[in-house]
């Protein structure tokens, strides 16, 4: 039988992240990304506010799931962070949202930590149902597993007393092993939330090295060989496409719960959206799913 529905399972209701440069890329790929696909947007630096706000309403005119992500670390004043809410609300009605600490060494403004935005109370104030938080599974380079977990728990905590779902989407990475383990570790925590597993679009070695160092990710040469990338080749280009398949192997659903996976479009939107319907149809998924 072709493709098991353990593989298929798997990558229905992917999610993909975009940033506000992506807006024009997600209606040239409308067609390929089924309606009330989740869309998460990025917060990055030197965007504007306005910006964010017109890619998330263009993702839910475009009849996708605009999920704004909130960067604690980059918001300069409470003022800040109550305008975005407001706009968002006024213009794109979303009621989900990410909330991440985000990189800056110092916090810009009054949230050093998504934990002190979620206590804020603005998310409720504004109408916000669900939130999404991080997950390392490979931990992270710079923040010590100890404290990552512990805001893990206290996140959860807060969110769930101010009457939110939340769902937790990892940071991407190139290992299936790892990312099952921890998996397995979240569980053990208590934790039955959502877990979608961020895995990168195809892409060429070049480009997934890049975000690989700019995003604290490890990838080694026996980890990126496993994937399929030859870094001699830095040209060549590669897909997930081992690494879902040996997701799917391992993905046991009775111990590892409700698990979705969210691909970051390093290499494209369209090549992203290509690559989900071509992995769907050469496992037999039904379109869509
Ligand atoms: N933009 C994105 O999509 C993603 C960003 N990240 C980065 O991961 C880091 C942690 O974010 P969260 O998991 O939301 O953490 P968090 O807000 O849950 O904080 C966890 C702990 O780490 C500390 N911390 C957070 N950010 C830090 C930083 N930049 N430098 C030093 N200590 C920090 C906090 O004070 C807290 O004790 C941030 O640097 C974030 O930008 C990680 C994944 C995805
Ligand atoms: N620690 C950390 N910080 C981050 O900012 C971060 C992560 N992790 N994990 C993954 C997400 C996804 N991120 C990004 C960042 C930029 C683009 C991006 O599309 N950039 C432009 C320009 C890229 C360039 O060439 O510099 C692009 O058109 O690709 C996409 C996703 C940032 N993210």
């Amino acid at each position: 039988m072709p493709g098991t529905n353990k593989t298929c399972g798997l990558i229905d209701r992917w999610s993909v992240e975009i940033t506000a440069k992506d807006a024009d890329r997600l209606e040239e790929a409308a067609a390929l990304v089924p309606p009330g696909t989740k869309v998460p947007v990025t917060f990055l630096p030197g965007e504007t506010f306005e910006a964010r706000v017109a890619t998330a309403r263009r993702v839910r005119e475009l009849g996708f799931v605009p999920i704004p992500h909130i960067s604690a670390r980059r918001l300069h004043s409470e003022a800040e962070l109550r305008d975005f809410l407001a706009a968002l609300r006024r213009e794109v009605g979303n009621d989900h949202c990410f909330v991440v600490a985000g990189d800056p060494p110092e916090p810009l403004g009054p949230y050093p930590d998504a934990l002190s935005l979620i206590r804020s109370g603005m998310l409720a104030e504004h109408g916000i149902k669900r939130v999404g938080i991080s997950g390392y599974p490979e931990g992270h380079a710079d923040i010590g597993n100890d404290k990552i977990w512990q805001a893990t728990r206290d996140k959860r905590d807060l969110l769930l007393q101010g009457g939110h779902d939340f769902a937790i989407v990892t940071q991407f990475g190139f290992n299936a092993a790892p990312m099952l383990a921890w998996v397995e570790q979240v569980r053990d925590a208590g934790i039955d939330a959502t877990i979608r597993l961020g895995i990168p679009g195809p892409a060429s070695v070049k480009r997934l090295l890049g975000f690989a160092a700019r995003c604290g990710v490890a990838a080694s040469a026996s980890v990126m060989a496993k994937y399929g990338l030859s870094v001699t080749r830095l040209l060549s280009n590669a897909g997930p496409d081992r690494l879902v398949e040996e997701l799917a192997e391992r993905f046991d659903p009775a111990r590892h719960g409700d698990v979705l996976l969210h691909l970051y479009p390093f290499g494209g939107l369209r090549a992203t959206a290509e690559w989900v319907r071509d992995f769907q149809a050469r496992h037999g998924c039904a379109i869509g799913g």
